[in-house]
């Protein structure tokens, strides 16, 4: 029986549950979806993508990752749903219709697996993944600080036991270098959308200096469109600018290695809330929040397509 019909989808979920969802959802797709091994992470647990695709052998192609910092819950759950929001609407949404019948969709679900499991072990607030080092008495490296673009500059950390330790050197982290790998091989991404939380936010490179990206005003303008579309739903109101200026300074960030790498399209999404939960977010807010999110993520794979 098609057994991702049991799964419930407004409720959080651990590693094993969704990796079992991630086969059976594969199986029951099999004309659209598959699932691609990338990798192992730190702790050899499978790296796991999800391929969306209507056939054609060069398609460019969207990437989307959630759970790269693991106590983000929200994210996976949110992944999860837009997965299955892709093929219930393929064929009856004109505009992802015509998205996938052109371009590629691919989801990363569980972006940092180790320490999605030992945020269901051990510690619900883990952040980093679970490396370990000789002469280091921390564990993790934050994943979002281990890209080559700006690696270790301001909003870094060199310090092991801090929570954004960049890790020894670019992309020293397997988690990293699986996507790296995967991406810079395909070579035709035109965007890539990566799934944090929280604080209600939409943002664009670059996060390592204050500096305007070539073009600043296309992704403003297009950030500006996407957090309209969430806000009709359900009345969730975002803000939305380049990391830098809108958040902080953070350098070795996902964004920021995917826009120097040639992906114009780069965006970060903070989901809800605004501190009130935090990152235990109450399962109830799972559907909304991925509906919501929905709207956007289609926002800017729409102007993809048609750029
Ligand atoms: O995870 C965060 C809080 O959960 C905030 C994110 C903010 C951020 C998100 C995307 C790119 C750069 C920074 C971070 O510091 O890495
Ligand atoms: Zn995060």
């Amino acid at each position: 029986e098609r057994s991702t019909s049991s799964f419930s989808y407004s409720a959080y979920h651990n590693l094993e549950e969704i990796y079992s969802w991630i086969d059976n959802f594969a199986m029951e797709h099999s004309d659209i979806v598959s699932k691609i091994h990338i990798g192992n992470s730190f702790e050899n647990r499978p790296i796991l993508v999800l391929k969306f695709s209507t056939g054609g052998s060069r398609h460019p192609a969207i990437w989307i990752d959630t759970g790269i910092h693991s106590r983000e819950w929200i994210t996976h759950a949110t992944g999860i749903w837009t997965a299955n929001k892709i093929v219930s609407d393929y064929g009856k949404d004109p505009i992802l219709t015509d998205i996938l019948k052109a371009m590629d969709i691919f989801i990363e679900l569980v972006t940092n697996p180790d320490g999605f499991a030992f945020t269901h072990s051990m510690n619900r607030l883990w952040r980093k993944n679970k490396s370990i080092r000789p002469g280091t008495f921390c564990i993790g490296v934050d994943l979002n600080r281990n890209w080559k673009s700006g690696f270790g500059g301001n909003g870094s950390n060199s310090n092991p036991c801090s929570e954004t330790y960049h890790g020894p050197f670019p992309q020293s982290e397997p988690e990293v270098a699986a996507i790296v790998k995967f991406i810079t091989a395909h070579g035709d991404f035109k965007a890539l959308i990566s799934i944090h939380s929280y604080s209600q936010m939409l943002m664009y490179p670059y996060g390592r200096s204050l500096e305007p990206v070539s073009n600043q005003r296309e992704l403003y303008n297009l950030a500006k469109d996407a957090v309209k579309a969430l806000y009709e739903v359900h009345g969730t109101e975002y803000i939305f600018g380049s990391i830098s200026t809108t958040l902080y300074v953070a350098s070795g960030i996902t964004v920021d290695w995917a826009y120097d790498s040639g992906i114009k399209y780069a965006f970060s999404f903070e989901l809800r809330d605004t501190g009130h939960y935090g990152f235990l977010l109450p399962a109830t807010q799972i559907i909304p929040t991925a509906e919501e999110t929905w709207m956007a993520i289609r926002t800017v794979m729409e102007h993809t397509l048609t750029h």
